[in-house]
């Protein structure tokens, strides 16, 4: 195998053309072979694997800094990069990360894995490489997806105004996870089919072969001279860059011959390639939405799996009917229709969805708008992501206590993903931004009973709930909820547990048939039940707190001050997850080790004296 020959960059710019070409397949079948096993981010990672190897073949890292925007479509990039033996580890237990990674890898210009951040961090770049008088090719490659995120925009404007050397490889396949949305993704695809640019194209890639700088000089002083024109053809003139494009993102040798052009112009260049998401793999390119990020699969068979009926797919259902009982519920994603449950909410109520693209920020203070205007919108937001809209929440949505619902999903620690998409921080945030109410169902009842609610209510209120399956329930199910009352599930004798969203099912493990220990469903975090809570410290029960979410400033710290400010003293234990980033990696094992699961908890109790049994 070629592949063998290579353990790092520079064995591979020893390699000829036919070799390169050879080595590309390899790496599409060593991505094919793990995702398989592993599952992971399978369809962008082969729509990349012609520019990672033209990119590695021209540039050279780690001296060159190559970075990826949310860092997903990196694969072949590590298997090149000295991680070829461990590449089978990836997003498992102790393995590699499924993003690139500063710590990981010297070649890892970035910590990746939320969206258009690589654009700021290379303006950042080339402006230090310039200020210390150091001199190598800053690269960045970016989605379509990725772009349409508002600091990828906004960073766009510094690097024209700056004019600084550096290369944007633009991925374009028109996708994000699910088909990519916006104004510049439909002008990219008007460019893309434009007849003139597929001259250009063929004119271009023909010249490329042969008198290739004369090309590139043609097209700076055709520039010049045909501003208007190519202004029109250029979506980043207004920002100052060059424009090159659009290309074949797959065609190996004018990636090659293009790069080793663009790496001696000056000032900020912009190259357009065209892929195909799944490229080189039939179903992955026929279906790019599910193999984006599949579970494992037979690779000599690949058949979609259904993941079980999740958080997700309940909120989906439950919006779905709740759309037909409000007319004024409008339901806004940004960019995560098939990650929070609404293909068919879109499909069922297209005038009354909105897909923003990857920008949580314009996604927020969307809804605000629109519930300044009379709609009752819903914003679905994983918890991650939702950390880019924390000041929209706080100045455009909570501030006029503005009636948005938030449909916070993957709450807690989310597994594969790792430390980037933890959603861990969400209870913090909110729960000190006055008017923002917070709850968390135990079951897909309750979650219709809130979101019913809380539409009625009115306020911003948060719904949160985990990546985690969830027992269907029938349709037009729609329980009441006496809102800011907490549930005894079990009664105790000595202690009670009291549970925020998931750890539920560890607490009630933890209690199992102890008579001494009770169980409180404690699913409203602001308001507090603070009636309950101070009968349980009154009459001296033993309180152990717990929740999938770090510890500072979540639920417990929400309890402790709640008693303090009742004056009340009981034996409690808070537990939560400790400060510190927790990687990809197994669920169980990492709240084994945050402390939080049904051990933890009967450890806790143990602590302080109550007679506890073993975890089942
Ligand atoms: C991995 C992950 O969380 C991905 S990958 C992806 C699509 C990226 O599209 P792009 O065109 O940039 O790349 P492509 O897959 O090659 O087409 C999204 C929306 N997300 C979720 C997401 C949402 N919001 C933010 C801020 N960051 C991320 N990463
Ligand atoms: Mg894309």
């Amino acid at each position: 195998m070629v592949l063998d020959k290579v353990n790092s960059p520079s064995d591979l710019k020893a390699l000829s053309e036919v070799e390169l070409l050879v080595l590309a397949e390899e790496l599409r079948s060593e991505i094919i072979r793990v995702c398989a096993q592993n599952g992971g981010h399978l369809a962008s990672s082969l729509g990349a694997v012609e520019l990672i190897v033209a990119l590695h073949k021209v540039f050279d890292s780690p001296r060159d800094r190559i970075l990826f925007d949310v860092g997903h479509q990196a694969y072949a990039h590590k298997i090149l990069t000295g991680r070829k033996g461990v590449f089978h580890t990836i997003r498992q237990e102790g393995g590699i990360s499924g993003f690139t990674k500063v710590s990981e890898s010297e070649h890892d210009a970035i910590t990746v894995g939320h969206a258009s951040t690589s654009l700021a961090n290379a303006i950042g770049m080339a402006i230090a490489r310039d200020t210390l008088g150091e001199d190598y090719q800053i690269v960045s490659v970016i989605g379509d997806g990725a772009l349409t995120g508002g600091m990828a925009l906004a960073a766009l404007n510094v690097i024209g105004e700056q004019q600084r050397k550096m290369l944007i490889v633009l991925n374009d396949n028109e996708m994000s996870i699910s088909e990519n949305v916006g104004a510049l993704n439909r002008f990219f695809k008007e460019l893309q089919i434009k007849k003139w640019v597929q001259d250009t194209e063929k004119w271009g890639r023909g010249v490329l072969e042969t008198i290739s700088p004369r090309l590139f000089n043609l097209v700076d002083r055709a520039k010049e001279a045909a501003k208007l024109v190519l202004h029109q053809e250029n979506p980043f003139y207004a920002w100052g860059l060059r424009y090159v494009g659009p290309v074949d993102g797959h065609n190996l040798k004018g990636l090659i011959h293009l790069f080793q052009e663009l790496k001696e112009l000056d000032g900020p260049t912009i190259l357009h390639i065209v892929t195909q998401k799944g490229k080189g793999y039939k179903v992955a390119e026929a279906d790019p939405i599910y193999w984006h990020g599949p579970p494992g699969f037979d690779p000599e068979k690949p058949e979609k799996v259904s993941k079980g009926y999740s958080w997700s797919a309940a909120f989906g259902d439950a919006v779905t009917e709740l759309a037909h009982l409000e007319p004024r519920l409008f339901v806004i994603t940004p960019a995560m229709r098939e990650g929070s449950g609404l293909v068919k909410y879109s499909q069922t109520h297209p005038s009354r969805y909105l897909d923003t693209g990857i920008c949580e920020d314009v996604a927020a203070t969307a809804a605000a708008g629109m519930a300044l205007r009379g709609l009752k919108p819903v914003l679905a937001i994983y918890s991650t992501f939702m950390q880019r809209a924390y000041d929209q929440i706080i100045h455009d949505i909570a501030i006029e206590k503005l009636d948005v619902v938030l449909a916070v999903d993957r709450a807690g620690i989310v597994g594969g993903d790792g430390a980037t998409h933890n959603g861990v921080f969400d209870i913090a945030y909110l729960r000190t931004v006055p008017g923002v109410q917070i709850a968390a169902p135990k079951d897909a009842l309750e979650l219709r009973a809130m979101l019913k609610k809380a539409l009625e209510l009115g306020g911003p209120v948060a719904i949160r709930y985990a990546r985690d399956n969830v027992e269907r329930v029938p349709e037009g199910s729609w329980p009441d909820i006496e809102w800011g009352r907490w549930e005894v599930l079990k009664e105790g004798g000595k202690a009670y547990i009291l549970s925020f969203g998931k750890t539920l099912k560890y607490a009630l493990e933890a209690a199992g048939d102890n008579p001494e220990v009770g169980v409180i469903n404690a699913r409203f975090l602001k308001p507090l039940d603070r009636e309950l809570l101070e009968k349980l410290a009154l009459k001296g029960y033993k309180l152990v707190t717990v929740e999938d979410h770090q510890k500072m400033g979540g639920f417990g710290s929400a309890v402790l001050e709640a008693l303090s400010e009742m004056g009340l003293k009981p034996d409690i234990r808070v537990l939560g997850l400790p400060d510190v980033f927790f990687d990809h990696g197994s669920i169980p094992r990492m709240h084994r080790e945050a402390g939080i699961d049904a051990a933890a908890i009967l450890e806790a109790l143990a602590q302080m004296g109550v007679r506890v049994g073993e975890v089942g």
